[in-house]
């Protein structure tokens, strides 16, 4: 099992699939034939179509040889006309039937193996999905998302096709090569072993083709993925984008990655087009060699035109399936790549989760407390960006937290929920380690909103009522009145039906951050986290708000993370953070009277102008 921390090469790396050992190859194997046989009556009844099929083929060359051998004994006893015509009656009507009810039976058969393949892609697909939204945070610092959709679809694709183009084709391979093979050596083993002489020649040169196709497949497939974050990055940045006038840019990176993967595309025309021709010669060439001797035994008497042309038959009937060994290799490889990939991420574990013995969390007073709290972010080699941090909240109280850029303030705050778990010390709700309540009923208590305000392209009242789809719509509008956005919403023309544009583009950043606010509000958390919510809000704006969220921190803790200190002087504490460490603690007027970092950077925002790298001492 991997964990989190090594997310990025389970799931990145080829290479990483292909050294694995022959064991797990083989369990990566059988897993997903477990996965089919979790469907055992589409199974059972495309592996029953599948045999019927193949006997139906078969016995096509045989009624063919016995309809020529009855026209040469009608020839032969001189019948003509209507006679000669009943006599090829038989042979024509069961010809017609074998080749309907073969077809009929292959429709099935391929009905039944894709509907097993579909399942399968869609159990995977829900399980991937799942694992996803419960993975914990490091794990997705570490994983590009691009690379996350790529295996949501090719590789979900892969392991889709294992049983139609592996377990399936292999069947039907192996009974029509090996009764087929059987047929015509026993009927004559030297026509038998010359018709059959193409077979190891064309069975190997595509499985060689298929296979150096699959390498350049598994190459092409990472330069797509490229490609496919080149453009995803490209139209989430749009607006960097042309703000710096980096179209001609852009274009270059966009073309080299396109160039690249066009490079590959002629490689596989180059390694496909040979080898094609290669087998069709090697066909042709035995095809030519049963006849030139099949005719001398005709005309010595050894066999039959209608054995003959059974041969004839049964080469044509073989020369696709035989071709399709390099596919089934191809299918097979593929197959294993995908789903080693897919189980790579299946079985990573999830290291934020319930304990064994998790219990719902019990609010009573309401405390949040922090006690001796140090962090590191997960593989980056233990560099502490929280040191000892100490501090406790009541019900009711604001918590102010300041510091400069990168000090570790939204870190702070992202421990509470348990985005990330503490690397030493406890915190605790109301006397509970929040390590031991169960994760659900811990994110009902705690809610955050975010620096960055994510918005789902949806209505206005679907984001808003995102924590609590089934809230009354007095709600929604009392929620998004203390966001001071209530007005602007009805002044537009669907109101709070109007749909936001991907990832809210639609609104302003302002606009963005009070509906995340107004998100917020709907819900009835313990305590609530401002993390520098409202950067993007005009001062007037955000006294309204402000006197909003002091009616709403009443009955809960709320932790304020802001640049702008004026706003922050009615908190009950403010925590100046520097470097990890709490530096400076108290209310605005104690600290103000320390004359410490806090006092300087108050001074500092009073009197703009003055060189901040000094308050902030050199941070970025
Ligand atoms: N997911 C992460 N993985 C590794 N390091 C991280 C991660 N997120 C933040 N950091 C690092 O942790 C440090 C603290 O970051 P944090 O976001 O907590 O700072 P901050 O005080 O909130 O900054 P700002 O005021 O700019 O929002 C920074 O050095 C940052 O580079």
């Amino acid at each position: 099992m991997g964990s989190d921390a090594v997310g990025t090469t389970s799931l990145k790396s080829s290479a990483h699939v292909k050294a694995a050992g022959w064991g797990r190859g083989l369990s990566t194997l059988l897993r997903m034939t477990r996965m089919n046989l979790r469907h055992p009556w589409q199974v059972a009844l495309a592996i029953g179509s599948t045999i019927i099929a193949v006997i139906l083929q078969l016995l096509i060359p045989r009624l063919l040889g016995w309809a020529v051998d009855q026209t040469q004994v009608a020839i032969g006893s001189g019948v003509t006309g209507t006679a000669a015509e009943q006599a090829l009656w038989t042979p024509a009507l069961l010809l017609l039937a074998a080749s309907t009810l073969r077809g009929l039976f292959t429709m099935a058969q391929n009905y039944f193996a894709e509907a097993v393949g579909h399942h399968v892609a869609y159990e995977l697909r829900l399980a991937c999905y799942d694992k996803v939204q419960r993975l914990s945070f490091s794990f997705h610092d570490r994983v590009h998302s691009g690379d996350l959709i790529t295996l949501g679809i090719l590789d979900l694709d892969g392991v889709r096709m294992y049983f139609s183009t592996v377990l399936v084709r292999l069947l039907l391979l192996t009974m029509l090569i090996g009764i087929g093979a059987y047929m015509m050596i026993s009927t004559d083993s030297v026509l038998g072993l010359i018709a059959l002489s193409f077979v190891p020649f064309v069975a190997w040169r595509s499985s060689v083709t298929q296979l150096k196709l699959r390498v350049i497949w598994l190459d092409l497939q990472e330069r797509l993925s490229v490609l496919g974050r080149v453009m995803e990055e490209n139209l989430a940045g749009i607006r960097v984008v042309r703000a710096f006038s980096a179209q001609a840019y852009e274009m270059v990176k966009f073309d080299r990655a396109s160039k690249n993967a066009l490079k590959l595309a002629h490689e596989q025309v180059d390694v496909y087009v040979p080898n094609t021709s290669a087998m069709t010669l090697a066909f042709f060439f035995a095809m030519g060699l049963v006849l030139w001797i099949g005719c001398n035994k005709v005309i010595a008497g050894q066999i039959s035109l209608g054995t003959l042309t059974m041969f004839l038959a049964f080469m044509t009937i073989l020369q696709m399936p035989v071709r399709q060994i390099g596919l089934m290799v191809n299918g097979f490889a593929r197959a294993y790549t995908c789903g080693s990939r897919l189980f790579g991420l299946l079985d990573q574990d999830i290291t934020i989760r319930d304990a064994s013995t998790a219990r719902p969390l019990e609010i009573g007073e309401g405390t949040l407390r922090f006690d001796n709290v140090s962090f590191a972010y997960p593989g980056t080699g233990n560099r502490a960006i929280l040191k000892n941090i100490t501090f406790s909240a009541r019900r009711g109280e604001t918590i102010a937290i300041v510091g400069p850029p990168g000090s570790g303030k939204s870190t702070m705050a992202h421990l509470i929920p348990r985005f990330y778990d503490v690397t030493g010390g406890t915190i605790m709700l109301d006397g509970q380690d929040i390590r031991g309540v169960t994760l659900a009923t811990l994110r009902q208590a705690v809610a955050v909103v975010q620096q960055d305000a994510f918005l789902f392209t949806t209505t206005i009242e679907n984001n808003i009522a995102y924590g609590d789809p089934w809230a009354k719509e007095q709600r929604i509008e009392r929620a998004s009145e203390s966001a001071q956005l209530h007005n602007y919403i009805l002044g537009l023309p669907a109101g709070y039906k109007t749909v936001v544009g991907e990832r809210g583009a639609s609104l302003s950043g302002g606009q963005r951050q009070r509906l995340t606010m107004a998100r917020t509000m709907m819900l009835r958390p313990s305590i609530v986290i401002f993390d520098d919510s409202m950067a993007a809000i005009d001062a007037a704006t955000e006294q309204r708000i402000r006197a909003a969220i002091r009616r709403f921190a009443k009955d809960r803790v709320t932790i304020i993370i802001a640049h702008r200190l004026s706003s922050l002087k009615h908190a009950d504490r403010i925590l100046f953070v520097d470097n990890g460490e709490i530096v400076e603690r108290g209310t605005h007027q104690e600290l103000l009277a320390k004359r410490g970092r806090y006092k300087a950077l108050y001074d500092l925002q009073l009197r703009p102008g003055d060189d901040i790298a000094t308050t902030f001492g050199g941070a970025p």
